[in-house]
């Protein structure tokens, strides 16, 4: 058996052993690496140093900072990816169990490059270990000192059996795809590409391609120059261009090129100084064979900037091309070098001619101050990735997708997409062997009647309350008895029976009501849950919500001596809370839900968007208990109101809970005040009205503004990020929690406290959940008279702070 044989067959043994598979195994692995990247950076920094001159904060700032992010971003959601999926249901399905359950793959062969070694090697590494897969991992042999230090490091952190290092080059890789893997990652050229392609087909092994190509630059004359031509230069001459998604050439008319061609050198001088070989910032070309091939490249290409070179140091300074015509030698494949040819164009329809005659690009980056050439250039050309007026960044978003389209690759990963590429989400219905007379509409003799039931059946989707569910049940009970005794039951063609998807502004709005009654069947708050109970009280709703036992919970206690006053945090915007309007309130099992309209809605306070109101909501204790859910210096208050808003353009919580901000809550204390809070009446009122699980009143004559300040009085508050504080405890909460108290009296507080049951019949009391631990998040407050300057500054630090991005966000 060769070594890359035994390797795979190893892993393969591994792998049966089924502890891959295990979530803590897996969390213990990323952890594992963590550890590598805190006690080995010097000498990863060496090796990188040897192959590519790279400076050690350089290693830093572009390889190993970027995995911290993705570690942390893979520790903190693994639970949450691992679980199972619920998904909407048809009318046919509406009582089975239907969710996709993300599996390991298996064996997994990662195919690293040189360019940044540790990057994209280590980072299919993260997904594979998160999906419960084992991994072969063959470095680039071409990056001799970094393939080194992996092979000697990682099998003293990591499962050496599971993960073993394969080192060597075209032979032993063309080895290892001899053997049978269950998923084959690479990233290099694509001419190999499609060699690994067809080894992969031999045993029907998808593959994930993340490849290269000419990643075409734009820079239209209405934009600021010197900004676009500064980025542009970081974007080519970071790695010595020996980076995938490095701006390949420029296009711009021709009446702007020498402008192009002086800021660009303003740059190059401004980043490497006068001497680019002495400067420790700027790399080296990997080997002489990739200097030669640059070298080459000049040939027939008028030198602007830049052409110095030395080959017993593989160095070749930063260097433009001017007046570079298409059928150029630079032109003819992806550079990989520090060359940056400019093309003249007459505008931007000639220039998307072009790049549309190329293949389809891994990057593609437009510099313009006119948006309508930005969308222009999105909407009429293809590439992996697209950004306007930057380049690079997209590579450090977790939450996009990376990789290439067309020549340039196939697949994605990065952050939650390197995850599922790496596992395969199995589709799984679970049905019980009762109603079989639903079923008899599919069974033959078939015929237009049954066709209709099935029609009506299978083309509803399913949105519907707890009441709503239970009646579409026993309607079903009714039908499947009807199917079974006869084919002769009178169908309406349109049937009267509207049941719409969800829509903003429905009383539930933020997760549907099927999934939502699903969830509520199984949780219970501490003063509803009894030992003969079945459902989870809050200490073990993580055991079903993996979410709930996250780093990022809610509530918190707030230690008021250990916030950060913060002067970026403006005011807010409301906009129609002093209309007047009829409002729905809906007993849901566990409290009672206030809708509102979309047309209430939240700008301001720097939150990162547009935020349209969903509902509002209280929490309150019972008996004189204090019932609040935040608590101050260690004190609860007797009730809390939460107002939920949904982030713009997302419809539900689903789409908003990949979102860090995708849900805003803004939440109010209530204090005790000897006379009655006249505001509330109504609504108490209202509560006397939905005493049982899903029963609903309506209040006529709602203002949102009688029950809040307005937002003139409301600039003083505390902001950190959080979760939902029902299960799932979706971790996509911008929580603000204002100083200003609302009043209620303490017979107010009776008959709140006194009228609802839970779900399970019980009176509604205490309907909190207890304080979640900070986890290292910090609280800030608001500090009167914001400079809004700071607002976009805040959230981009808080949100960067979090996903362990800090180092490429300035
Ligand atoms: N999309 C991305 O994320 C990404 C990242 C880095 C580099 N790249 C692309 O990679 C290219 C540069 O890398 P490279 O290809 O020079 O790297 P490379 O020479 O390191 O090759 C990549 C891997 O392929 C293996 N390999 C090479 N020839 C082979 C063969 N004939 N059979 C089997 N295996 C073989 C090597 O051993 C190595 O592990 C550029 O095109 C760049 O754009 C893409
Ligand atoms: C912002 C850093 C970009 C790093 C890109 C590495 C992958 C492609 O070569």
């Amino acid at each position: 058996m060769s070594r890359e044989q035994q390797a795979v067959a190893r892993a393969r043994k591994a792998f049966e052993t089924g502890r891959s598979k295990s979530v803590e195994h897996r969390i213990r692995q990323l952890k594992n690496l963590q550890r590598l990247f805190t006690e080995k950076q010097s000498v990863i920094s060496a090796a990188v140093k040897k192959d590519l001159n790279k400076s050690e904060v350089g290693t830093q700032l572009y390889e190993t900072l970027g995995l911290e992010g993705e570690l942390n971003t893979a520790i903190n959601h693994l639970k949450e990816w691992a679980a199972p999926r619920p998904v909407e249901k048809n009318l046919l399905t509406i009582s089975d169990t239907v969710y996709i359950k993300p599996e390991p793959l298996g064996v997994v062969l990662i195919i690293g490059a040189w360019n940044y070694p540790w990057a994209v090697t280590i980072q299919p590494l993260i997904g594979a270990i998160a999906a419960g897969n084992a991994a072969v991992i063959k470095p680039s042999e071409v990056c001799v000192h970094t393939a080194k230090v992996m092979e000697d490091l990682l099998p003293l952190y990591i499962d050496k059996e599971l993960y073993p290092v394969v080192t060597g080059g075209v032979p032993e890789t063309q080895e290892l795809l001899r053997q049978r893997f269950d998923h084959i990652f690479y990233t290099g050229n694509s001419v190999v590409g499609k060699l690994i392609m067809e080894a992969a087909a031999k045993n029907l092994t998808p593959v994930t391609l993340e490849l290269g190509g000419k990643s075409p630059c734009y820079i239209d004359k209405n934009c600021d120059l010197t900004i676009a031509c500064r980025r542009v230069a970081w974007g080519k001459y970071t790695n010595c261009g020996q980076t995938c998604i490095a701006p390949d050439y420029i296009l711009c008319e021709p009446s702007i090129q020498d402008r192009v061609i002086e800021e660009v050198k303003k740059a190059i001088k401004e980043f490497y100084t006068d001497n680019p070989k002495t400067c420790p910032d700027y790399g080296r070309i990997i080997n002489q064979r990739h200097f030669k091939r640059i070298m080459n490249m000049l040939e027939g290409s008028t030198v602007a900037a830049g052409g110095d070179n030395e080959e017993s140091d593989c160095y070749i300074a930063p260097t433009v091309l001017r007046d570079v015509k298409p059928e150029a030698k630079v032109m003819q494949e992806e550079i990989f070098g520090p060359l940056l040819p400019i093309l003249s164009v007459s505008g931007l329809d000639e220039a998307i001619k072009f790049i549309n005659k190329g293949e389809k690009p891994l990057a593609l980056y437009c510099f313009s101050s006119d948006n309508k050439v930005i969308n222009r250039m999105t909407d009429e050309t293809s590439s992996g990735g697209f950004l306007a007026n930057d380049c690079l960044v997209h590579f450090s978003v977790g939450s996009l997708p990376f990789g290439g389209v067309g020549n340039s690759g196939m697949g994605c990963y990065h952050g939650k997409y390197s995850f599922d590429q790496l596992s395969h989400l199995r589709s799984c219905l679970i049905k019980k062997l009762n109603m079989e007379g639903v079923n008899s509409m599919r069974y033959p003799p078939h015929t237009p009647k049954k066709l209709g039931w099935a029609r009506f059946f299978i083309l509803n989707s399913v949105d519907l309350g707890w009441v709503g569910r239970m009646a579409l049940l026993a309607v079903m009970a009714v039908v499947a008895a009807v199917v079974l005794q006869t084919t002769s039951v009178p169908f309406k063609e349109k049937s009267n029976v509207h049941f719409k998807p969800f829509h903003q502004g429905d009383s539930e709005p933020i997760r549907s009501a099927s999934h939502r009654t699903a969830v509520s069947a199984q949780w219970c708050y501490q003063s509803q849950y009894s030992c003969d109970d079945t459902c989870r009280d809050p200490i073990r709703w993580a055991a079903q919500f993996p979410s709930c036992g996250g780093l990022r919970q809610s509530p918190i206690n707030i230690v008021s001596t250990k916030v950060h006053v913060n002067s970026a945090l403006p005011p807010f915007n409301f906009i129609g809370h002093t209309n007047t309007i009829n409002i729905t309130v809906e007993n849901k099992g566990h409290s009672a839900h206030f809708a509102l309209p979309q047309s209430f809605r939240l700008t301001g306070g720097a939150l990162p968007g547009h935020y349209r109101a969903a509902q509002f909501h209280f929490h309150w204790g019972g008996n004189g208990r204090p019932g609040s859910e935040h608590t101050i210096d260690g004190e609860q208050f007797p009730m809390e109101l939460h107002i939920v808003h949904i982030k713009e353009p997302y419809g539900s919580l689903a789409e908003a809970e990949h979102d860090m901000a995708g849900i805003a809550l803004l939440a109010f204390l209530f204090e005790e005040s000897s006379d009655d809070n006249p505001h509330l009446d109504s609504l108490i009122a209202s509560l006397g009205r939905v005493k049982n699980n899903g029963s609903s009143t309506v209040i006529p004559n709602f203002r949102l503004s009688d029950i809040i300040p307005s937002d003139k009085d409301l600039f003083s508050y505390y902001r950190y990020v959080g979760s939902m504080t029902t299960p799932g405890c979706e971790q996509a909460v911008a929580w603000t929690l204002f100083h200003r108290t609302l009043p209620i009296s303490s017979r107010q507080l009776d008959a709140i406290t006194q009228q609802c049951r839970f779900w399970t019949g019980q009176p509604m009391t205490d309907i909190f959940r207890p304080t979640q631990p900070l986890d290292g998040r910090v609280v800030y407050r608001s500090k009167a008279g914001a400079a809004l300057g700071g607002v976009m500054h805040w959230w981009v630090g808080v949100s960067s702070v979090l996903l362990g991005r800090t180092g490429l966000i300035h």
